[in-house]
């Protein structure tokens, strides 16, 4: 079995005295920022002006501009889209790496498909949560934590590995438990999951389902308490204690319907794709597309990103949250109906 870190395995003395920049205060900075400070560590955020910048002060945090801000740290953890990266890499924070400093990543997009290439003189490591940046903070003060990976690209100072461990802790990862991996390896299997798995194949799961009831004339409403809203409360179980802990607690028709049915979903053919997208993202070919797409300024993206927003499971789930107060802190956020910048 792979060798998994918890608290007691970390120490954390190496980011005693180091001020960490944590470059983008968004869903992964956030949580980084705020749990690194709760668990005593010196952190500056690294920002443009704009909407981050204002709720980075509220929270107390001292804000500079990117480049100042990787100035003052010793560690540079960037946590801005992957799209923006390479340029905002290039102009602010490249002209900062002097020798010895750490440059952290969450995902290893950038460094793995060659859109930054820092020079052989810093640390290079990846700290990469496995969940996003909103529960990275909720279960930071509920005293648990999400999963992370840790990855070395480059170790100019020979303690590149016990930095990404004590990041790791502080962020309270080393709760939930850190893995050793590669760029290689945390890059692929993260896009992986995130198409075929986690968004990509759970969203289509779900509106397949969604729409199959309503064109067999079924209430949206229950379609949508059915496929969408439900999912939630099985997978908690199958977090809890895995498909058995899941199986043990729904009905035994609804179990043996699972035996009969799951396979007539996910059949040979869908398997076939899973391996046909993993080879897109192995080869680059989906690295490719996206770093185009955002070269034409998101056509595509936009163009779906609307239409979903628009789908007949969106509007029924808006009016059904209205009513479910425990639901509503995406809503109340202002996080819903606006796409992210
Ligand atoms: N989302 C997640 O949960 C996960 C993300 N990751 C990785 O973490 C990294 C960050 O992702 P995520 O948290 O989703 O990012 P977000 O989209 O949430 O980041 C938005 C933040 O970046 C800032 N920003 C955007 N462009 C610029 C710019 N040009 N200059 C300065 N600041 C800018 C925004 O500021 P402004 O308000 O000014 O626009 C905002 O603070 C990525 O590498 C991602 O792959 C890894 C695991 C999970
Ligand atoms: C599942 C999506 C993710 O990989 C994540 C939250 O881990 C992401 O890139 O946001
Ligand atoms: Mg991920
Ligand atoms: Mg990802």
């Amino acid at each position: 079995m792979a060798k998994v870190y918890y608290n007691g395995d970390v120490n954390e003395n190496v980011l005693k005295g180091k001020t960490v920049a944590i470059i983008g205060y968004g869903s992964q900075g956030h949580a980084h920022a705020q749990n690194l400070r709760e668990s005593g560590v010196d952190v500056v955020v690294g920002l443009r002006a704009g909407s981050s910048w204002e709720k980075a002060k509220e929270d107390g945090f001292q804000v500079e501009t990117v480049q100042d801000a990787a100035a003052k740290a010793e560690i540079i953890m960037i946590l801005l889209p992957d799209e923006h990266q390479p340029k905002v890499y290039k102009e602010a924070i490249e002209p900062e790496l002097s020798a010895g400093k750490s440059l952290v990543f969450a995902h290893g997009f950038n460094i793995h498909f060659n859109q930054i290439v820092p020079p052989s003189h810093v640390d290079v490591f990846l700290v990469a949560p496995k969940g996003p940046g909103h529960l990275v903070r909720r279960t930071y003060t509920e005293g648990a934590g999400v999963p992370a990976l840790i990855a070395v690209y480059q170790d100019a100072t020979g303690e590149a590995k016990d930095y990404a461990l004590a990041y790791a802790k502080e962020i309270g990862a080393a709760r939930a438990g850190v893995l050793e991996t590669t760029f290689k390896e945390e890059t692929e299997t993260d896009l992986f999951g995130e198409q075929a798995v986690l968004c990509g194949g759970t969203s289509a799961l779900v509106k397949a389902g969604f729409e199959t009831l309503v064109d067999a004339g079924y209430q949206p409403e229950v379609a949508y308490f059915e496929c969408l809203h439900e999912l939630k409360l099985i997978v908690d179980l199958m977090y809890e204690g895995g498909l058995e802990y899941m199986r043990y607690s729904i009905s035994d028709t609804a179990q043996w319907g699972d035996f009969q049915a799951g396979s007539r979903i996910v059949t040979d053919q869908t398997k076939a794709e899973m391996r046909a997208i993993l080879t897109d993202i192995q080869k680059g070919t989906f690295a490719k597309g996206w770093i185009l797409e955002n070269q034409l300024n998101r056509p595509e993206f936009n163009a779906i990103n609307e239409a979903e927003k628009n789908h007949p499971l969106e509007k029924v789930g808006r009016e059904l949250r209205e009513m479910m107060p425990f639901v509503k802190a995406a809503k109340q956020k202002g996080v819903v109906t606006s796409a992210k910048s």
